[in-house]
């Protein structure tokens, strides 16, 4: 079968046929002039301090660290928004992605060896079961989709990469893109591809957060210095349609908002979920360029690079920040292991 359109391309190509979903040009500026005063300081070494959860090293174990949180990185949405799986972890109560950092943590600190390939290429639903178990009456979203992944990825990490996702990264010869493929080419879980319009395309939605956490965790030295890292796009994920929406930069139809305010939910690959997740791609990538523009104007040159990962690691914390204000604007409810 002939190779997909790349992220970047295929985003473009749906914002530019897309019926249900648009990219607001005014509500782009309007978004980039929001980021702007934090823009010129972000810096990818910021990443680890971001987040108490994040690894604190850059070795083999941190990595292994990022490669099983983002195989396992998808759908923790919850049914119904008070009743949400929740992991206890250092006197805090964790939810949604940093509900599975937590139980990840929690289940290093007993001593189960969770980010070792040779531990989940062999590890039970039983045991899965109790290493992501929630400390709510609800449980984590799709846990035996993870651990069929888990054992998949685990096996393949073992037969190709000696067990270790350095490997994997030494081989990509610091090329973000030929990471994102060796990942993509390898792992079935990752291959997060669909068909629009007659024309197959990509999102790659997890590779690519892989990739960026890969850069982050290594702050974008050594093995992490990839010479194409701006040309990763952002993860089309849950959360960021929603910020877009509420920042003015992305609209839907009257006819799609109302059936997500309804709760529907829509299957993976239908024409109006591929048009949420290509516009949200096309939309930052508009944004990043529109930061870059008014830097520019104002002859302000940035400390680090200014591109859609670090565009999208703080859209995305902007969104976890402001749950409250965004209660009006529906997310859309897709259950995959994609995103
Ligand atoms: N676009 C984008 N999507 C991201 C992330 C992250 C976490 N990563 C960074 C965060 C801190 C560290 O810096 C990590 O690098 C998780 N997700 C997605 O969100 C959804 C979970 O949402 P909620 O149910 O609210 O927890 C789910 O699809 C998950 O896959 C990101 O950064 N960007």
């Amino acid at each position: 079968m002939d190779s997909p359109l790349p992220p970047r391309e295929s985003a473009r190509f749906v914002a530019e046929n897309s019926r249900d979903v648009l990219v607001d040009l005014e509500g782009v500026r309007r978004a980039a002039e929001l980021l702007l005063p934090a823009a010129s300081a972000w810096r990818v070494e910021q990443w680890k301090a971001l987040h108490e959860l994040n690894p604190r090293g850059a070795d083999e174990a941190a990595l292994n660290w990022v490669f099983v949180v983002d195989t396992l990185n998808f759908s923790f949405w919850a049914e119904h928004e008070e009743r949400k799986c929740e992991v206890r972890y250092g006197g805090k109560a964790y939810t949604g992605y940093w509900a599975l950092c937590a139980a990840v943590n929690r289940a290093l600190d007993q001593g189960i060896p969770v980010t070792s390939a040779s531990y989940y290429a062999t590890v039970t639903l039983d045991q899965v079961r109790n290493i992501f178990r929630s400390d709510t009456a609800v449980p984590m979203p799709l846990i035996e989709e993870r651990h069929r992944v888990l054992n998949e990825t685990g096996k393949i990490l073992l037969e190709k990469f000696g067990g270790s996702f350095l490997n994997c990264i030494q081989k990509s010869e610091k090329s973000a893109q030929k990471l994102m493929h060796l990942v993509v080419e390898n792992f079935p879980s990752y291959r997060d591809e669909t068909q629009f319009e007659g024309k197959r395309i990509s999102f790659y939605k997890r590779a690519q957060i892989l990739v960026a956490d890969t850069w982050s965790v290594l702050e974008g030295k050594g093995a992490g210095c990839f010479e194409d890292i701006s040309s990763i796009t952002m993860f089309a994920d849950y959360r960021l349609p929603q910020i877009l929406v509420y920042l003015g930069a992305l609209k839907y139809s009257d006819q799609l908002l109302k059936k997500l305010l309804q709760g529907e939910m829509l299957s993976n690959g239908d024409k109006q979920e591929v048009e949420i997740r290509g516009c949200s791609i096309w939309c930052v990538e508009l944004i990043r360029d529109c930061l870059l523009e008014l830097l520019e104007k104002r002859g302000e040159k940035p400390q680090g690079e200014i591109n859609s990962i670090l565009l999208d690691y703080h859209l995305w914390d902007y969104a976890r920040d402001h749950r409250e204000d965004m209660k009006g604007i529906p997310f859309h409810r897709t259950r995959c292991i994609y995103y």
